[in-house]
Protein backbone atom coordinates (compact mmCIF):
# COMPACT_ATOMS: atom_id res chain seq x y z
CA UNK A 1 0.00 0.00 0.00
CA UNK A 2 1.28 3.87 -0.63
CA UNK A 3 -0.06 6.01 1.73
CA UNK A 4 -0.35 9.76 2.05
CA UNK A 5 -1.46 11.43 5.18
CA UNK A 6 -2.59 15.28 3.89
CA UNK A 7 -2.66 17.32 7.21
CA UNK A 8 -0.83 15.85 9.84
CA UNK A 9 -1.82 17.87 12.76
CA UNK A 10 -3.18 16.41 16.07
CA UNK A 11 -4.75 13.30 14.17
CA UNK A 12 -2.75 13.05 11.36
CA UNK A 13 -0.02 12.67 13.35
CA UNK A 14 -1.57 10.34 15.63
CA UNK A 15 -2.67 7.84 12.70
CA UNK A 16 1.20 8.27 11.18
CA UNK A 17 2.75 7.21 14.37
CA UNK A 18 0.17 4.46 14.59
CA UNK A 19 1.25 2.95 11.62
CA UNK A 20 4.67 3.93 12.19
CA UNK A 21 4.38 1.28 15.29
CA UNK A 22 2.80 -1.63 14.22
CA UNK A 23 3.23 -4.31 11.68
CA UNK A 24 0.33 -5.50 9.95
CA UNK A 25 0.21 -3.01 7.62
CA UNK A 26 2.50 -3.34 4.48
CA UNK A 27 2.83 -0.05 3.31
CA UNK A 28 5.51 0.95 0.26
CA UNK A 29 5.41 4.21 1.46
CA UNK A 30 3.84 6.56 3.92
CA UNK A 31 4.03 10.54 2.51
CA UNK A 32 3.27 13.01 5.12
CA UNK A 33 2.07 16.62 4.05
CA UNK A 34 2.14 20.17 5.94
CA UNK A 35 2.22 23.58 5.09
CA UNK A 36 4.81 23.74 7.60
CA UNK A 37 6.90 20.90 7.57
CA UNK A 38 9.24 21.98 10.48
CA UNK A 39 7.72 20.01 13.29
CA UNK A 40 8.11 16.43 11.38
CA UNK A 41 11.70 17.39 10.58
CA UNK A 42 12.64 14.01 12.41
CA UNK A 43 10.82 11.66 11.01
CA UNK A 44 13.10 12.54 7.91
CA UNK A 45 15.07 9.73 8.13
CA UNK A 46 12.71 6.86 9.12
CA UNK A 47 12.69 4.73 5.91
CA UNK A 48 9.77 4.85 3.77
CA UNK A 49 8.30 8.13 5.18
CA UNK A 50 8.31 11.10 2.78
CA UNK A 51 7.70 14.27 4.23
CA UNK A 52 6.49 17.10 1.94
CA UNK A 53 4.66 20.22 1.85
CA UNK A 54 3.21 19.46 -1.71
CA UNK A 55 0.07 17.69 -1.89
CA UNK A 56 -0.29 16.97 -5.38
CA UNK A 57 2.87 15.15 -5.63
CA UNK A 58 2.05 13.15 -2.41
CA UNK A 59 -1.22 12.20 -4.40
CA UNK A 60 0.89 11.45 -7.62
CA UNK A 61 2.77 8.94 -5.39
CA UNK A 62 0.40 7.21 -2.99
CA UNK A 63 -2.94 5.38 -3.61
CA UNK A 64 -4.42 5.58 -0.48
CA UNK A 65 -5.38 9.65 0.38
CA UNK A 66 -5.97 9.76 4.08
CA UNK A 67 -7.16 13.79 4.43
CA UNK A 68 -6.60 15.24 8.27
CA UNK A 69 -7.03 18.96 8.06
CA UNK A 70 -9.63 20.90 9.67
CA UNK A 71 -13.46 21.24 7.60
CA UNK A 72 -12.60 24.65 7.03
CA UNK A 73 -9.24 23.79 5.47
CA UNK A 74 -10.92 20.75 3.36
CA UNK A 75 -12.10 22.58 -0.34
CA UNK A 76 -9.35 24.27 -0.76
CA UNK A 77 -7.06 21.13 -0.38
CA UNK A 78 -9.39 19.06 -2.87
CA UNK A 79 -9.12 21.63 -5.53
CA UNK A 80 -5.49 21.26 -4.97
CA UNK A 81 -5.55 17.76 -5.54
CA UNK A 82 -8.43 16.85 -7.78
CA UNK A 83 -6.32 17.17 -11.05
CA UNK A 84 -3.88 14.59 -9.58
CA UNK A 85 -6.44 11.98 -8.49
CA UNK A 86 -7.80 9.47 -11.08
CA UNK A 87 -10.00 6.94 -10.30
CA UNK A 88 -8.62 3.49 -10.61
CA UNK A 89 -5.54 4.27 -8.23
CA UNK A 90 -7.02 6.18 -5.56
CA UNK A 91 -8.93 6.15 -2.42
CA UNK A 92 -9.61 9.10 -0.31
CA UNK A 93 -10.13 8.45 3.30
CA UNK A 94 -11.55 11.43 4.89
CA UNK A 95 -11.32 11.72 8.88
CA UNK A 96 -12.61 15.36 8.51
CA UNK A 97 -15.51 16.10 11.00
CA UNK A 98 -19.06 17.27 9.67
CA UNK A 99 -18.38 17.13 5.64
CA UNK A 100 -20.38 14.50 4.03
CA UNK A 101 -18.89 12.38 1.02
CA UNK A 102 -21.07 13.57 -1.59
CA UNK A 103 -19.57 17.36 -0.24
CA UNK A 104 -16.07 15.73 -1.45
CA UNK A 105 -17.59 14.26 -5.06
CA UNK A 106 -19.15 17.06 -5.63
CA UNK A 107 -15.59 18.79 -6.18
CA UNK A 108 -13.23 15.84 -6.87
CA UNK A 109 -15.85 13.54 -8.84
CA UNK A 110 -18.01 10.93 -8.02
CA UNK A 111 -15.93 8.36 -9.41
CA UNK A 112 -13.13 8.83 -7.03
CA UNK A 113 -13.54 5.54 -4.13
CA UNK A 114 -14.53 7.62 -1.21
CA UNK A 115 -14.03 6.68 2.42
CA UNK A 116 -15.61 8.46 5.34
CA UNK A 117 -13.74 7.63 8.28
CA UNK A 118 -13.74 8.59 12.45
CA UNK A 119 -10.92 7.67 14.12
CA UNK A 120 -9.96 8.50 17.60
CA UNK A 121 -6.55 9.59 18.73
CA UNK A 122 -6.05 6.55 19.93
CA UNK A 123 -5.28 5.61 16.70
CA UNK A 124 -2.12 6.34 17.75
CA UNK A 125 -1.62 3.20 20.41
CA UNK A 126 -3.33 0.58 18.29
CA UNK A 127 -6.64 1.42 20.12
CA UNK A 128 -8.66 3.75 18.10
CA UNK A 129 -12.62 3.00 17.84
CA UNK A 130 -12.59 3.54 13.80
CA UNK A 131 -16.65 4.46 12.10
CA UNK A 132 -16.72 4.29 8.85
CA UNK A 133 -18.82 4.62 5.91
CA UNK A 134 -18.57 5.22 1.56
CA UNK A 135 -19.88 6.06 -1.09
CA UNK A 136 -20.33 3.21 -4.52
CA UNK A 137 -17.03 2.83 -5.43
CA UNK A 138 -15.71 3.35 -2.00
CA UNK A 139 -17.63 0.65 -0.55
CA UNK A 140 -15.49 -1.81 -3.20
CA UNK A 141 -12.44 -0.53 -1.48
CA UNK A 142 -13.68 -0.62 2.08
CA UNK A 143 -10.86 -3.47 2.77
CA UNK A 144 -8.45 -1.20 2.57
CA UNK A 145 -9.49 1.62 5.12
CA UNK A 146 -10.71 -1.89 6.85
CA UNK A 147 -6.79 -3.30 6.69
CA UNK A 148 -5.47 0.69 8.17
CA UNK A 149 -8.00 0.95 10.49
CA UNK A 150 -8.46 -2.65 12.22
CA UNK A 151 -4.82 -2.59 12.61
CA UNK A 152 -4.58 0.46 14.93
CA UNK A 153 -8.29 -0.82 17.02
CA UNK A 154 -11.49 -1.69 16.02
CA UNK A 155 -13.49 -0.86 13.53
CA UNK A 156 -17.52 -0.43 12.64
CA UNK A 157 -19.47 -0.22 8.99
CA UNK A 158 -22.14 2.55 9.58
CA UNK A 159 -24.78 4.69 7.49
CA UNK A 160 -23.47 7.80 6.93
CA UNK A 161 -26.59 9.54 8.61
CA UNK A 162 -24.64 8.30 11.99
CA UNK A 163 -21.45 9.39 11.55
CA UNK A 164 -21.85 13.04 13.40
CA UNK A 165 -23.20 10.78 16.71
CA UNK A 166 -20.07 8.61 16.01
CA UNK A 167 -17.82 11.40 16.19
CA UNK A 168 -19.14 12.34 19.61
CA UNK A 169 -19.26 9.12 21.22
CA UNK A 170 -15.68 7.80 19.63
CA UNK A 171 -13.74 10.83 18.56
CA UNK A 172 -15.07 13.34 21.33
CA UNK A 173 -15.48 10.51 23.59
CA UNK A 174 -11.44 10.60 24.42
CA UNK A 175 -11.55 13.60 25.48
CA UNK A 176 -14.87 13.03 27.39
CA UNK A 177 -13.45 9.83 29.22
CA UNK A 178 -10.34 11.89 30.01
CA UNK A 179 -12.33 14.28 32.48
CA UNK A 180 -13.75 11.20 34.00
CA UNK A 181 -10.11 10.13 34.70
CA UNK A 182 -9.36 13.60 35.69
CA UNK A 183 -12.12 13.63 38.29
CA UNK A 184 -11.47 10.18 39.62
CA UNK A 185 -7.92 11.08 40.35
CA UNK A 186 -8.30 14.74 41.92
CA UNK A 187 -10.94 12.20 43.98
CA UNK A 188 -8.33 9.93 45.11
CA UNK A 189 -5.90 12.69 45.60
CA UNK A 190 -8.40 14.16 47.92
CA UNK A 191 -9.00 11.06 49.72
CA UNK A 192 -5.27 10.96 50.78
CA UNK A 193 -2.94 9.67 47.21
CA UNK A 194 -0.22 11.57 45.70
CA UNK A 195 -0.76 12.30 42.11
CA UNK A 196 1.24 9.82 40.32
CA UNK A 197 -0.34 6.92 42.43
CA UNK A 198 -3.43 8.20 42.00
CA UNK A 199 -3.56 8.48 38.22
CA UNK A 200 -2.29 4.77 38.42
CA UNK A 201 -5.07 3.46 40.30
CA UNK A 202 -7.72 5.65 38.21
CA UNK A 203 -6.45 4.79 34.86
CA UNK A 204 -5.26 1.31 35.55
CA UNK A 205 -9.46 0.70 37.32
CA UNK A 206 -10.66 2.24 34.12
CA UNK A 207 -9.29 -0.48 32.19
CA UNK A 208 -10.33 -3.10 34.04
CA UNK A 209 -13.96 -1.97 33.55
CA UNK A 210 -13.68 -1.34 30.13
CA UNK A 211 -11.70 -4.76 29.60
CA UNK A 212 -14.48 -6.49 31.77
CA UNK A 213 -17.50 -5.54 29.25
CA UNK A 214 -15.11 -6.19 26.62
CA UNK A 215 -14.05 -10.26 27.83
CA UNK A 216 -17.92 -10.96 28.71
CA UNK A 217 -19.99 -8.86 26.73
CA UNK A 218 -22.23 -7.92 29.74
CA UNK A 219 -24.16 -4.63 30.43
CA UNK A 220 -22.35 -2.44 33.17
CA UNK A 221 -24.97 -3.06 35.11
CA UNK A 222 -24.21 -6.59 35.53
CA UNK A 223 -20.97 -5.75 36.73
CA UNK A 224 -22.21 -2.92 39.00
CA UNK A 225 -25.04 -5.37 40.29
CA UNK A 226 -21.22 -7.63 41.63
CA UNK A 227 -19.19 -4.69 43.13
CA UNK A 228 -22.69 -3.14 45.03
CA UNK A 229 -22.65 -4.63 48.45
CA UNK A 230 -26.18 -4.34 50.17
CA UNK A 231 -25.58 -1.32 52.24
CA UNK A 232 -22.60 -0.36 51.10
CA UNK A 233 -19.66 2.21 50.36
CA UNK A 234 -20.42 1.57 46.42
CA UNK A 235 -23.80 2.08 45.64
CA UNK A 236 -24.01 5.12 48.70
CA UNK A 237 -21.26 6.87 46.26
CA UNK A 238 -22.97 6.07 43.04
CA UNK A 239 -27.00 7.29 44.41
CA UNK A 240 -24.70 10.61 45.02
CA UNK A 241 -23.46 10.93 41.87
CA UNK A 242 -26.88 10.26 40.51
CA UNK A 243 -28.18 12.64 42.67
CA UNK A 244 -25.72 15.14 41.55
CA UNK A 245 -26.78 13.88 38.37
CA UNK A 246 -24.00 12.29 36.56
CA UNK A 247 -25.61 10.30 34.16
CA UNK A 248 -27.77 13.10 32.85
CA UNK A 249 -24.80 15.80 32.95
CA UNK A 250 -22.85 13.34 30.54
CA UNK A 251 -26.20 12.91 28.02
CA UNK A 252 -26.37 16.09 27.95
CA UNK A 253 -23.00 17.09 27.05
CA UNK A 254 -23.26 14.38 24.45
CA UNK A 255 -26.39 16.05 22.66
CA UNK A 256 -24.71 19.53 23.24
CA UNK A 257 -21.49 18.06 21.29
CA UNK A 258 -24.24 16.50 18.56
CA UNK A 259 -25.83 19.66 17.75
CA UNK A 260 -23.03 21.94 17.88
CA UNK A 261 -21.50 19.16 14.85
CA UNK A 262 -24.09 20.37 12.52
CA UNK A 263 -23.01 24.20 12.80
CA UNK A 264 -19.23 22.93 11.64
N1 LIG B 1 -8.20 15.73 16.93
C1 LIG B 1 -9.04 14.71 17.03
O1 LIG B 1 -9.09 13.99 18.04
C2 LIG B 1 -9.95 14.38 15.89
C3 LIG B 1 -10.05 15.20 14.78
N2 LIG B 1 -10.90 14.86 13.76
C4 LIG B 1 -10.96 15.69 12.56
O2 LIG B 1 -9.72 15.56 11.90
C5 LIG B 1 -9.37 16.78 11.26
C6 LIG B 1 -8.01 17.25 11.77
O3 LIG B 1 -8.13 17.54 13.15
P1 LIG B 1 -6.87 17.90 14.02
O4 LIG B 1 -5.76 16.96 13.67
O5 LIG B 1 -7.32 18.01 15.39
O6 LIG B 1 -6.55 19.36 13.43
P2 LIG B 1 -5.13 20.09 13.34
O7 LIG B 1 -5.41 21.53 13.11
O8 LIG B 1 -4.29 19.68 14.49
O9 LIG B 1 -4.48 19.44 12.02
C7 LIG B 1 -4.74 19.90 10.73
C8 LIG B 1 -3.42 19.91 10.02
O10 LIG B 1 -3.66 20.19 8.66
C9 LIG B 1 -2.52 20.90 8.18
N3 LIG B 1 -2.98 21.62 7.00
C10 LIG B 1 -3.82 22.67 6.91
N4 LIG B 1 -3.99 23.04 5.64
C11 LIG B 1 -3.22 22.20 4.89
C12 LIG B 1 -2.96 22.09 3.51
N5 LIG B 1 -3.52 22.90 2.61
N6 LIG B 1 -2.13 21.12 3.11
C13 LIG B 1 -1.55 20.28 3.99
N7 LIG B 1 -1.75 20.34 5.31
C14 LIG B 1 -2.58 21.30 5.75
C15 LIG B 1 -2.11 21.81 9.33
O11 LIG B 1 -0.71 22.00 9.37
P3 LIG B 1 -0.05 23.26 8.63
O12 LIG B 1 -0.71 24.47 9.18
O13 LIG B 1 1.41 23.14 8.92
O14 LIG B 1 -0.36 23.04 7.20
C16 LIG B 1 -2.48 20.98 10.56
O15 LIG B 1 -1.34 20.35 11.10
C17 LIG B 1 -10.49 17.77 11.57
O16 LIG B 1 -11.39 17.77 10.51
C18 LIG B 1 -11.11 17.19 12.82
O17 LIG B 1 -12.45 17.57 12.95
C19 LIG B 1 -11.61 13.71 13.77
C20 LIG B 1 -11.54 12.87 14.83
C21 LIG B 1 -10.72 13.14 15.99
O1 LIG C 1 -13.62 18.78 18.51
C1 LIG C 1 -13.74 18.59 17.30
O2 LIG C 1 -14.46 19.32 16.63
C2 LIG C 1 -13.02 17.44 16.63
C3 LIG C 1 -13.98 16.41 16.11
C4 LIG C 1 -13.88 15.27 17.07
C5 LIG C 1 -12.67 15.52 17.82
N1 LIG C 1 -12.20 16.71 17.56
Amino acid sequence: MKIAILGVGNLGYSIALGILSQDQIEYESLYLSKRNIESLKSWDNIPKVRITTDNAKAVRNSEKIIIAVQPSQLNSILNEIKEDLNPKKHTIISVVTGRKIEQIAEIVGKDIPIIRSMPNTAISVGQSMTCLSANGSGKKNIECAKTIFNALGKTLFIEEELMQAATVICASGIAFWMRLIRATTQGAVQLGFDADEAQELSVQTCLGAASLLVKSGNHPEKEIDKVTTPSGCTIEGLNEMEHQGLSSSLIKGLVASFEKINQI
